[in-house]
């Protein structure tokens, strides 16, 4: 290429660089009309809502729908996921509290679901994330609640036992876990690897067959592994590409993980509702009485509607010893018709039951 044609693409870049500019502060001037417009209408004594994740998915779905390339529906939908990040924030900024330190996997998927716009606060423990929105100090919490090599994150699952909360939204993330080492490690005398018991267990074959007599040492969080082998020589950690940053520790070893989909499913919690998009999931809790052909009850309602159920887990309901709780997910929303059947169905069997949410279905 000549000089003389990149610089005429380069003018045209600068060119059209001024009209994104321009049609970016046209869009953020129409969000601050929005907010104005949302203040003016609320009743007396109502609070605003301005984040509305039920029109976001509209917005990135119809943009996916649009897109005619050369970038990718994901590429582009992660650029306006952005956009009205920061849109929002003009509106309200939002507080979102995550599973940190900094540099988790529940901090990508704070970032992926809301953007970088909104103020993020890490916290020590996935109960801590529930306390700290339901205390009102921030607007909602990131948890993460399933991953697809090994099932069911049971602290969050519990902590939806002893809390009142409202699921806003999902989100997943592959997984990709790096064996990390700081600059002073010796890399053929690592003795103890450090990570967080899920991602020991989504890399043991991978552990077993390269490092198989090295000590494995679970701590809170991937990140915090990452923190810890900073100061050390002798040992690694297993993390993602946000804590390597973070912490400057380079690859010995990428994408580690056992199976190449590994993913983590991430919900939103709140106390705000969210109306229906006509693409939902709802996820309930319900405790039934113990006895025979019990499961089947709950599960036929789901059947005889057509309902598709996207995931079931059982745990003790720590209020009796060997008595259970069932966590239901499924297609659809609790206002829709065929939904409100079922569900008043199951309501009549059950001992209890209690809805989570109803969210849109992850769109990024
Ligand atoms: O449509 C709205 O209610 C808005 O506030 C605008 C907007 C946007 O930028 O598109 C911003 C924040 C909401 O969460 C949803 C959408």
């Amino acid at each position: 290429m000549s000089e003389q044609e990149l610089k005429a693409l380069r003018v045209r870049i600068d060119s059209l660089d001024e009209k994104v500019l321009e049609l970016i502060s046209e869009r953020a001037r129409c969000a601050q009309e929005v907010a104005r417009v949302k203040l003016a209408s609320l009743a007396e004594g109502e609070v605003p809502v301005f984040y509305r994740p039920e029109r976001e998915a509209q917005v990135l779905k119809r943009v996916m729908e649009r897109n005619k390339g050369p970038l990718g529906n994901e590429e582009m939908a992660r650029l306006f996921r952005e956009i009205m990040s920061s849109c929002l924030a003009l509106e309200q900024p939002l507080k979102v509290a995550y599973l940190g330190p900094e540099g988790t996997f529940t901090q990508a998927a704070a970032m992926k679901h809301f953007g970088h716009a909104v103020i993020s606060k890490p916290m020590a423990a996935i109960d801590e994330v529930f306390r700290e929105v339901a205390a009102g100090a921030v607007n909602f919490g990131v948890v993460p609640v399933e991953n697809s090599t090994e099932g069911a994150v049971n602290h969050t699952l519990d902590s939806f036992l002893e809390h009142d909360m409202v699921i806003c939204g999902e989100v997943e993330l592959r997984i990709h876990h790096h064996l990390l080492v700081g600059e002073n490690t010796k890399t053929d005398s690592i003795s103890r690897i450090y990570s967080h018991a899920q991602s020991l267990a989504q890399c043991r074959k991978w552990l077993d067959a390269h490092y198989p007599n090295v000590e494995r040492v679970a701590v809170s969080s991937n990140a915090e592994a990452a923190k810890r082998v900073k100061g050390e020589w002798n040992s690694a950690a297993i993390a993602g590409d946000m804590a390597a940053g973070l912490y400057g520790l380079t690859r010995l070893a990428e994408k580690i993980e056992d199976r190449p989909d590994n993913s983590t499913r991430f919900l939103m919690i709140g106390n705000q509702e969210v109306p229906p998009t006509g693409d939902d999931k709802t996820s309930i809790i319900v405790s039934m009485s113990n006895k025979p052909g019990a499961l089947h009850e709950l599960l036929v309602p789901f059947h005889d509607n057509g309902i598709d159920l996207t995931r079931i887990e059982t745990r003790p309901s720590r209020s009796g010893k060997w008595t259970y709780v069932f966590f239901i997910d499924f297609v659809g929303h609790h206002r829709d018709p065929l939904v409100k059947g079922v569900l008043e169905k199951i309501s009549q069997e059950a001992v209890a039951l209690k809805v989570l949410g109803s969210y849109p279905k992850a769109v990024l």
